[in-house]
């Protein structure tokens, strides 16, 4: 009712040209108070007194003095922007707003960073700013306005206030009272500079390998969870994140991925892993409909070739170093493993293309480096406006990539015309593009397929190489299973190439890849945010309070895997995942859900291509060098790398 009568005000004004003074409606709904609608003519407008209660419930007065910007719009925006408002105030984060329509003007002052967060993400209709006529995005409500009109500086004051320590605090409130448990909100940082910290201290940690990976994968979690309980809570900066341990809400989470959204991307982030892993809605649901035939079965067969050359190349490379060091030989076998899937991503991606491939892979690698040092200053606003050496490279490479990938695209567009053979994944995903041009008459810009490119690299290399060393250095570790894993692959494949139909049938290689992957996922934590007031199980999670699910202590919860869930034991997956999990969503190294991993299949060929030609080669062990770190840079990885000692068979 609030909402109606406060829109219909607007409409009034705005629809009466004549009229030459204005409306202002004055609303204040908290969870405290809510102030009736007040009228004040223009030369009110200056400063006027409002009568309110304060967060106490304590009788005020004060004077508020209104916005010095506006604005000139079209009168369907006009329309939008009350439209939106109606929501804002529905979704109860309306503190106070001020709109003010005179015949085509229009001035909007959001005092709560709620609204501004909500208006920029959703409304991004260009008006005109009235005193300098310049465009601009309703979204960017902010101090400085990007012409260069500031609003009044006594507005500025309650939204940073609220931003920075209210709007937090009232969470935290909110997030105790329902019986969650975490540390008092402190400014700014929240729980970051402890975590920094901590992870600090595990950094050069070398462990027993009888220790539990998962408590030094993801220590801060860990440590929360153990102070806490399993119902707790951490701050990433000014914002809380529940911690999700019941694999109940887990699948909840997952299977609702309208609701629990991918957090809104970080700029930083983005750069990496923007694409497909952060769309929402229905770009996502283009994205990928519009990418899945590029991991059809059928398409990945046709990539076998690739694979095997590929892996072939990296044995030979090991065979050589072997054999003119007698017949064995230590082998960091890490750096050649993240080649591979490099390779692998660069000749199945690009196929002709793949020396320029290559380079891509080199840029990005530099920008995964260059993005882990920034990330610890990313919560600090407009650090990545400092023109620091790191951030100027990092602009420099994007530039790069951009130039590198836009070219290979472009060749590819020309090479389509006369339809030379294009079954790598560019090409796959370029012919599902065009399908859908001619079908529905629109699909993926180019910046959008240079955006899924990088993904494939970021999330098909990392991933994928991270699997195959802790393989190896698992099957060192237990060279039983090794010996299983070699007279199986001799069995199936014998000494052909191997193929997909092999491939399939190799049943303890997939158990003990399953087995790794639970021990050691590569995506160790996965994020949410839920952008709107959402129901989790029985629990009401207002806008604002993101999501985490811990994914390497799922794997190694007793209650869910037994006494022995820490221990290396591939034969839990006799029966499938099915089977080791009894029908719980325990165990979720690809996600879930509609999201999950969409190159699954891909990176289980490849892992297993890579393992059985690796096994048919070489017996392998820990050489003395190898010191147990598994640590978690965007990926789980081994710290000071993987000698391991290779033995020619
Ligand atoms: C062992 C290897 C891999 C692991 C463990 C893995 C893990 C994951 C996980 C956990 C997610 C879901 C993230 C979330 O829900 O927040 C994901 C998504 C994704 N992965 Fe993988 N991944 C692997 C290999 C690959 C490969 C080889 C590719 C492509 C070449 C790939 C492409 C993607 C894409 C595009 C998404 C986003 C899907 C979407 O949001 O619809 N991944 N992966």
């Amino acid at each position: 009712m609030f909402t109606k009568s406060f829109i219909d005000m607007g409409r009034e004004s705005f629809t009466d040209q004549q009229q030459q003074t204005c409306s202002v409606n004055l609303r204040m709904t908290t969870n405290f108070c809510m102030v009736p609608t007040c009228t004040f003519s223009f030369d009110e407008l200056s400063e006027f007194p409002l009568k309110c209660k304060d967060r106490f419930g304590k009788q005020v007065s004060k004077k508020v003095r209104p916005p010095v910007a506006d604005f000139t719009a079209r009168q369907d925006l006009v329309d939008k922007i009350l439209k939106h408002a109606e929501h804002l105030a529905i979704y109860g984060t309306l503190k106070e707003t001020l709109i003010q329509v005179t015949n085509l003007r229009l001035t909007l002052y959001f005092l709560t960073s709620d609204v501004e967060t909500y208006i920029g993400r959703d409304i991004e209709e260009v008006i005109t700013c009235s005193m300098c006529m310049d465009d601009l995005k309703v979204g960017m409500v902010f101090s400085q306005l990007p012409c260069g009109h500031r609003f009044h500086s006594s507005c500025i004051g309650p939204r940073v206030l609220n931003w920075l320590w209210l709007k937090p605090k009232k969470l935290e409130k909110y997030l105790k009272e329902q019986g969650f448990k975490g540390n008092a909100y402190r400014l700014i940082l929240g729980d970051m500079g402890e975590y920094a910290r901590m992870i600090k201290e595990e950094q050069p940690r070398q462990i027993k390998f009888s220790e539990n990976v998962s408590l030094h994968a993801l220590p801060y979690a860990n440590h929360i969870i153990n102070k806490f309980g399993k119902n707790s809570f951490m701050w990433w900066g000014m914002y809380p994140r529940l911690n999700i341990l019941d694999p109940e809400l887990i699948k909840e989470i997952m299977t609702k991925p309208h609701v629990f959204q991918k957090p809104h991307p970080n700029p930083l982030g983005n750069l990496i892993t923007g694409g497909l892993l952060a769309t929402e809605g229905e770009k996502w649901t283009k994205h990928r409909k519009l990418i899945n035939p590029a991991f059809h079965l059928e398409m990945l067969k046709k990539m076998l070739p690739a694979i095997h050359l590929c892996c072939g190349e990296m044995i030979n490379k090991w065979e050589m170093l072997v054999l003119t060091a007698g017949c064995s030989l230590e082998v960091d076998v890490w750096p050649y493993l993240q080649d591979l899937s490099g390779d692998v991503i660069s000749q199945t991606a690009f196929g002709s293309s793949h020396e320029e491939g290559r380079k891509i892979f080199l840029l990005q690698k530099e920008q995964v480096d260059l993005a882990i040092h920034l990330i610890k200053f990313s919560f600090a606003p407009g650090y990545r406006y400092i023109p620091t050496k790191a951030n100027k490279r990092m602009k420099q490479v994007c530039k790069e990539l951009q130039a590198l990938l836009g070219g290979i695209i472009t060749k590819r567009e020309k090479a389509m015309e006369t339809d030379v053979n294009n079954d790598d994944l560019l090409g796959i995903l370029m012919k599902s593009n065009s399908k859908e041009i001619k079908e529905e008459g629109i699909g993926l810009s180019i910046q959008e397929v240079i955006d899924e490119c990088k993904l494939f690299y970021f999330a098909g290399s990392e991933t994928t190489s991270n699997l195959l060393v802790w393989t190896m250095i698992l099957l060192s570790l237990h060279p039983e299973w090794q010996t299983h894993a070699r007279e199986e692959v001799l069995q199936v494949l014998g000494n052909k190439t191997p193929d997909f139909d092999g491939l399939s049938r190799l049943k303890i290689v997939t158990m003990i890849l399953q087995e790794v992957l639970r021990l050691y996922p590569p995506a160790a934590l996965l994020i949410r945010d839920t952008p709107q007031n959402a129901k989790l199980g029985d629990i009401n999670i207002p806008a604002g309070i993101g999501l985490t699910v811990p994914v390497i202590l799922l794997h190694y919860d007793h209650e869910l895997w037994g006494t022995d869930a820490h221990e290396f034991e591939p034969r839990r997956f006799a029966e499938g995942v099915l089977g080791a999990t009894r029908g719980k969503f325990s165990y979720i190294p690809f996600g879930g859900g509609p999201r999950i991993c969409i190159g699954q299949n891909f990176a289980m060929i490849e892992a297993k291509m890579a393992l059985s030609m690796i096994l048919k080669t070489f017996i392998f062990e820990l050489s003395p060098q190898y010191r147990h770190a598994p640590f978690p840079i965007l990926t789980l990885q081994p710290q000071h790398g993987a000698p391991l000692i290779l033995h020619k068979l």
